[in-house]
Formats: structure tokens, sequence, C-alpha cells
């Protein structure tokens, strides 16, 4: 047994001693491959292959079937218990499954539009909500409503009812929910004074429940996430009604200014200045000027 395993490592010796390294290549082996594309107008070749393929693409007409169009009956109205998930739906309504899908955009070659994403809108069927989902869904983006008509209406969204890339569902953010998408954007939530104050607790629960309901599903399907607040946090607007341009009352500048005031009044601490010149600095600050 013993004279066996010394025979093997002899074995094991006589080849490493017969390993010869491979040879480097020379640094112009990697221009083999283009000029292997050169050689005998390969790349024209490549190149006119390609432009007939966008040519194809391009004029084929993108057309679903008429059924589609303003067809009340093809749109997932539903509970939170029964509805479709998007894919499922467009997968049983769009014969282009697997084939631009995603893009139902049409005429535009597979691979040049920008993928449509999957994107779930809370409280879409209010005010803000429906103006955001028609923008979702002239981009191209397949869009899930989930709302619990507490203040939005159906009226607001139902011009996209009978679009494959629409979805509608009656849901309590409160609830949890599970959907596959890749954008959350939440807006769920009583908006005006009227309303969450119809039922203080109910409202906390929406805000805090409901966005830690989102949150989680958006961790859990890797989605992005966009929370929705109050012009409120601006502070009370000092014009009406307020443009787009307009800072709101509460300006983050203001917080520079303390900053810069701050370091100059520690820099100017080194050289042991008054206590009248602390107390003039202080009072600037109070008064708003710093
Ligand atoms: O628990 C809730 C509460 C509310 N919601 C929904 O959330 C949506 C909130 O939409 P709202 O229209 O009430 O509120 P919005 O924030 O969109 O707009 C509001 O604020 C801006 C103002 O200019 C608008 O006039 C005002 O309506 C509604 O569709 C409502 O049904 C839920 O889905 N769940």
């Amino acid at each position: 047994m013993g004279s066996e395993l010394i025979y093997r490592g002899h074995d094991s010796q006589l080849a490493t001693d017969s390993y010869s390294p491979k040879p480097i290549k020379p640094w112009f082996a990697v221009t083999q491959p283009i000029r292997y594309m050169l050689r005998e107008q390969r790349l024209v070749f490549v190149l006119v292959g390609i432009a007939i393929a966008t040519l194809f693409f391009t004029v084929i007409p993108t057309s679903y079937p008429a059924s589609y169009g303003g067809a009340r009956g093809h749109v997932a109205i539903s509970d939170s218990l029964s509805y479709y998930p998007v894919e499922t739906y467009q997968r049983a309504y769009n014969p282009r499954v697997g084939f631009g899908a995603v893009n139902s955009g049409g005429k535009i070659p597979l691979g040049l539009k920008r993928k449509g994403l999957r994107i779930v809108v809370t409280g879409g069927a209010g005010f803000v909500g429906s103006h955001l989902v028609d923008r979702l869904i002239a981009r191209g983006d397949s869009v899930i409503v989930v709302d619990n008509f507490f203040t939005g209406r159906k009226e607001n969204v139902m011009h996209h009812f009978g679009n494959p890339n629409f979805e509608l569902i009656r849901h309590d953010v409160v609830e949890p929910l599970l959907l596959e998408v890749d954008q959350i954007y939440h807006l769920a939530c009583p908006a005006s004074p009227v309303h969450y104050k119809f039922n203080p607790v109910k409202t906390i629960k929406t805000n805090v429940v409901g966005t830690l309901n989102m949150l989680g599903l958006a961790k859990r399907v890797g989605a992005r996430f966009l929370l929705t607040s109050t012009s409120e946090v601006y502070g009370d607007p000092l014009q009406h009604p307020q443009k787009e341009t307009y800072w709101g009352n509460v300006n983050p500048i203001g917080t520079y200014f303390f900053s810069f005031s701050l370091i100059f009044l520690v820099f100017i601490s080194q050289f042991r200045p008054s206590r009248k010149a602390c107390r003039f600095f202080i009072l600037l600050y109070r008064n708003g000027a710093l």
C-alpha cells in the first residue's frame, strides 16, 4: 500500500515536470475578429441586415383586435381577492405576447423603445392620481390603479376602460396587497380636512399602515417607490393660488443662512468679540436677517 502511494506521488511529479505554459498570444490576435468582420464585406452585410430588420419592424402595422376598444367588460374591476395581475390580463387579451407585448405602442422596432413599466398607482382614481395615470398610460406603461373610492371616482379613470394596459382594483391600502410591479406611486389618502377629519383614526391607519403595506410590497418585488405628501409641508402659503415656481413659505436656503451665521459666529469668537457683538448677531438672527 505504502509503495503504491509513493508511486502515485512520483507520477504527479512527472506530470509537473512535463508542464509547459501556454504561449502568450501576440497582442494583434485581438484584432482577429475585427479583421474577420471587415473581410469579404461582412460588415456591410450586417449593416444592411439591421437596416432591413428596422424597416420591417417600422412598417408592419400594430393591430389590436377590435374588441379592445370601449369594451368595458374587458376591464378587470375587481376586489382585492380576485384581481388579475397585469401580465395575466395582457396575455389573455394581447396576441403579441412574447413579441414586444410590453411595448404595445407599436411601430418602433423592438429594442429601440424603452420597456414599458408595470406601475401601481394607489389613489389613482383621485384628482392627482387620475392625471398621473393618464400620463403613465400615454407613456406606454401598464398601470394598475388601487383605490377604495373614498374620495376618488371611477369616472376619473373610466376613459381607460378597455385599454389592455389599464387595470382597476377596488382595495383599501390598509390591507396588504401583492402585485408584481416595477414602480409604486402611493397617493391613497384622504386629502382635504373634511375628509381626513371624518375618521381621524382611519386616516392615521391609511397613512401609517397603508404606507407600510406599500413599502413592504416595494421591498418584496424590488419596486421603486414614490410617496406623495402635502403642500402644507412648505408652510402656510403667502401666495394664492400657488404657481409651480412658488417655493413655499419655508425655504431650505434659510437653513444655509443659519449655518453660515453659526460658522461666522464661531469664527469671530476666536478673536474674543465683545458680548455686544454676539448679542447683535443673535438679534439679527432672531429678526430673520440671517
Ligand atoms: O384610504 C384611502 C383614502 C383615499 N383613497 C383614494 O385616494 C385618492 C385621493 O385623491 P383625492 O382626489 O381625494 O386627493 P388628491 O390628493 O388627488 O387631490 C386633492 O389634493 C390636491 C387638490 O388640488 C385637489 O383638489 C384634491 O382633490 C382618492 O381616489 C381616494 O379614493 C384610497 O384609496 N384609500
